[in-house]
């Protein structure tokens, strides 16, 4: 096992949540087809209220912006009313749901729409979210020396409520400072890591960000955020020139904090 030193002056660690904190696995093979197979029959039982209104409605704005996209997917605005005219535009959007699932998108539209359909999958029971089994005891230890702990991940911030409030870990949600979704930034802009910044309250190189995905971990670095990238089981291999570059952990176990930071 190795041994990462925390660099002296970090005061917050942010956590990215698939490859870093979950399971790549549960986020492909759990919560993605949850959304797939049930995105019809949510909107269809969900379609006259306000909150799904808003979803499809950003969607919609999404698809505008995608329309230079190879095989985008435009979604029509209701035109007058009818069983016909209503499936329509469904189709549309269960297409469109599809179709940036298909590409691994991170838009804010698609985020936020996942969040919203998972809540009923969290509080029936039907899946309760993964968390590899160093997490939850190195989070304790680092809040015991006084480190703030955030999370930032593509997932919207209500989807990652749900994961860390019905985990197989129980209700963890109190080990966080707060949560960072794309409302901030992409993950992959650097600007997205100096407004953190600016929220926590504290400077970029205040902050260590651990991350699975070297372009992420990249657009921390040039905010001048301390970054390491995590190898766990699942998750995407690195090149050598990442492995020489990049700080590098398997388990939040490694980061030591000593005492001085
Ligand atoms: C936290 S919600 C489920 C994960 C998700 O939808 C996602 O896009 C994960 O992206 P991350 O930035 O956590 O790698
Ligand atoms: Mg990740």
């Amino acid at each position: 096992m190795g041994v990462l030193p925390v660099p002296a002056g970090v005061r917050a660690i942010l956590l990215d949540v698939e490859g870093t904190t979950t399971p790549i696995a549960f986020v492909q093979e759990t919560l993605f087809p949850y959304i797939r197979d049930n995105v019809e029959q949510y909107l269809r039982a969900h379609w006259e209220e306000e909150e799904c209104q808003r979803d499809v409605g950003l969607l919609r704005q999404q698809a505008q912006e995608d329309s230079g996209l190879d095989g985008a997917v435009p979604i029509p605005l209701e035109s007058g009313s009818g069983d016909e005219e209503l499936e329509r535009v469904i189709r549309a959007v269960v297409d469109n749901v599809h179709w940036q699932m298909a590409l691994d998108r991170k838009t804010t539209a698609l985020k936020q729409l996942q969040g919203h359909m998972w809540r009923a999958a969290y509080a029936t029971g039907l899946v309760k979210g993964e968390v590899f089994e160093d997490v939850v005891p190195a989070i304790r230890k680092w809040r015991e020396a006084g480190m703030k702990v955030y999370i930032y991940s593509s997932g919207s911030v209500e989807a990652q409520k749900l994961l860390f409030g019905y985990s197989t870990e129980g209700d963890i949600l109190e080990l966080f400072d707060g949560h960072f979704d794309t409302k901030i930034g992409p993950k992959v802009e650097s600007e997205s890591y100096r407004r953190i910044a600016a929220t926590i309250g504290c400077a970029t190189n205040n902050i260590l960000f651990l991350t699975d995905v070297p372009r992420e971990a990249n657009a921390a670095e040039e905010a001048d955020t301390h970054v390491a990238v995590v190898i766990r089981p699942g998750n995407a291999g690195l090149t050598d020139d990442e492995k020489s570059y990049y700080s590098l952990i398997s388990s939040f176990t490694e980061l030591f904090l000593p005492s001085s930071t």
